[in-house]
């Protein structure tokens, strides 16, 4: 984790090209550019080369999947693959429908991911490991959660942040665990798809060290979500997710080194 990355990011303003689901793509967009990533998203199988030249990193999302936007994942991800940018993947819901597993696995199989941020669900069905997930939640379960993201980590050969209450991230030996946060997330639809896209932004200038650029992500929004959460008098997620975006644009790296609590 290194929170001086966020300065980096605000300095290079890399292009994040992130193939969104239809629920989220606004807050999606709006958070990168409110932290200082220049998002763009795109539906076109044929733009997809070009669009791969001109981002630093690419996230793939699951939400809202069709068979003409995993033709496009796996178009991006290629490129991406080939043109050396980090590809980070949402794996929205394969816990809970099994045809979006198949879907995933496939595409993990033609595309590798760089890294796979996923809730507890999510990962564990990568993993293969006993769980209930529910639709986008993460559902209830048992176990270690460090050792399935590991495992999750090791099957891809990827880093693997698993969010929840803790923020788990792994490259399937080295663990860093973010325990910063807010429950108002969980009353946010899309702060994992934000989270995800974040994640992007930051492997996109800390490339050669994606484990300390996706922890620093996970730092950065649980934090600045903290923060936020802080001067709210009551539980009021319309009123949370606004000031987010506000908090996004104006946090510092001080700020958020004072209340992280990463180890
Ligand atoms: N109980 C919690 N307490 C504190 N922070 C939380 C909690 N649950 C989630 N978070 C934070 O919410 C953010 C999104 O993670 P989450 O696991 O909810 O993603 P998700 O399930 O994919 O969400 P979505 O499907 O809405 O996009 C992360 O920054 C995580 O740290
Ligand atoms: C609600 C919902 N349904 C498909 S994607 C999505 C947004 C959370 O990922
Ligand atoms: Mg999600």
């Amino acid at each position: 984790m290194n929170l001086d990355l966020l300065t980096t990011l605000r300095q290079q303003n890399p292009i994040v090209l992130t193939l969104a689901n239809d629920v989220t793509v606004q807050d999606v967009a709006n958070g990168l550019n409110a932290l200082g990533a220049s998002p763009i998203m795109s539906a076109e199988v044929d733009e997809a080369e070009a669009m791969v030249t001109i981002a630093g990193a690419v996230c793939l999302n699951l939400g809202t999947l069709t068979k003409l936007q995993l033709a496009q994942m796996r178009a991006v991800g290629a490129a991406a693959n080939q043109q050396h940018k980090p590809v980070i993947f949402d794996p929205v819901a394969v816990g809970a429908v099994p045809y979006r597993l198949q879907a995933a696995q496939t595409l993990l199989r033609a595309v590798h991911a760089d890294i796979i941020r996923g809730n507890a669900g999510e990962i564990a069905a990568l993993a293969d490991w006993d769980w209930q997930a529910k639709g986008i939640d993460a559902g209830t379960g048992s176990g270690d959660l460090v050792a399935m993201a590991q495992a999750c980590a090791q099957k891809y050969h990827c880093v693997v942040v698993l969010s929840g209450a803790t923020d788990i991230v792994t490259d399937g030996q080295q663990v860093v665990r973010v325990h910063n946060g807010t429950e108002l997330f969980q009353l946010h639809v899309g702060s994992g798809d934000l989270l995800s896209s974040l994640v992007a932004a930051f492997a996109a200038v800390q490339p050669q060290d994606l484990l300390a650029a996706a922890a620093t992500a996970a730092t950065v929004l649980a934090g600045t979500g903290e923060l936020v959460a802080a001067q709210l008098t009551a539980s009021r997620p319309g009123t949370f997710a606004m000031l987010l975006i506000d908090k996004l644009h104006l946090v510092t790296p001080a700020e958020l080194s004072k209340i992280a609590v990463v180890d």
